[in-house]
């Protein structure tokens, strides 16, 4: 089956019951969309039920210590959790920030959607229609769900399908996006789908880990990160490379590396921890690693 056989059928294959799951192109991808169908963390479950947004990425901005207020008082966990949520939020409105002018005939893409927070967050503020395209069948469901509980589903849909051959046709999308999901994709063949679908003068965003080239290669957290998550982080030359050899021209690149440190060094004291915050907090620290932000114009 090629990856154009595989959008075709996956366009049709969203809810529940009669569900046609297709094959994924790679071995690898079969991976991805197990480990993602198997995934549960509470770090993500119950930062997502503070309010229904349900986010797989990290966070950025300042932690405010106010509102965390007193660590012996027993409601200090709780506050905690909604604490991390609002970080990751703000990380979501960043990437939001920087999609240009959408309008609510517009289109917008996220490709690797997960549980789909950032779809709906985009749909709030811009009222437009956002696709979502994950490898796994129960992040693309537990997202139409969400869409559906909140009356949107006719604007927010998710659909189980390889970001790197889309059913949507070339040159439609006003903009689109890879929110911490391009690690596990070529980016010459990410890049070169973003730009097929993107229209001329439409923008792509990004937000992602990437290994520092002046550090000189990926350090031994980031290959940590990357056994942790079965991921392939790239270097920020990768990044810059691929887009200029896909039409897509950076506008703007904001290191947001000191930005999501507080997030970091905040969620490595609470008792949602998964073992990895410690990889993240020195591959940060030493240079090897930077949290970034690209926003490429499709020229
Ligand atoms: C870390 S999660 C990020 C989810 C989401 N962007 C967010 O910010 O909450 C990575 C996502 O990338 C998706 N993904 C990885 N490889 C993919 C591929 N080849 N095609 C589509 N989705 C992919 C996974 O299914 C998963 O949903
Ligand atoms: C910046 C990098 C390298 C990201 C790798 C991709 C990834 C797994 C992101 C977070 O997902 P998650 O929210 O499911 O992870 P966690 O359970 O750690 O919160
Ligand atoms: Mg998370």
């Amino acid at each position: 089956m090629t990856s154009t056989d595989l959008s075709a059928d996956a366009a049709v294959s969203t809810s529940a019951a009669s569900v046609f799951i297709p094959a994924p192109v790679t071995p690898y991808q079969g991976d991805i969309a197990r480990y993602w169908d198997g995934e549960a963390r509470p770090v993500n479950l119950r930062l997502g039920d503070v309010d229904g947004l349900y986010h797989h990425h990290y966070g950025i901005g300042a932690v405010d210590r106010t509102a965390l207020g007193d660590t012996d008082d027993s409601a200090y966990e709780k506050r905690l959790i909604a604490e991390l949520h609002r970080l990751e939020s703000a990380q979501a409105e960043l990437l939001l920030d920087h999609l240009g002018p959408v309008e609510r005939d517009d289109t917008l893409v996220d490709a690797g959607c997960g549980r789909g927070g950032s779809m709906v967050m985009a749909h709030q503020r811009f009222g437009c229609q956002v696709e979502g395209v994950t490898l796994s069948a129960k992040q693309a469901d537990f997202a139409n769900q969400r869409a559906h509980e909140l009356g949107i589903e006719d604007h927010v849909h998710a659909r189980v399908c390889n970001m790197l051959g889309t059913p949507f046709e070339t040159g439609q999308i006003a903009a689109s996006w890879n929110n911490e999901s391009s690690m596990y994709v070529d980016l010459h063949d990410l890049f070169a789908e973003h730009s097929r679908i993107l229209e001329v003068g439409g923008r792509y965003v990004t937000i992602t880990g990437c290994w520092n080239p002046r550090y000189g290669q990926p350090s031994k957290w980031v290959s940590q990160i990357n056994a942790h998550f079965e991921c392939n982080i790239h270097s920020r030359r990768e990044y810059l490379r691929a887009m200029a050899d896909n039409r897509l021209v950076p506008q703007a690149v904001i290191d947001l590396t000191a930005a999501t440190l507080p997030y970091w060094e905040l969620r490595a004291t609470s008792s949602l921890v998964t073992g990895i915050e410690e990889a993240f907090i020195n591959s940060y620290k030493d240079g090897s690693f930077q949290y970034l932000l690209i926003a490429a114009d499709r020229v």
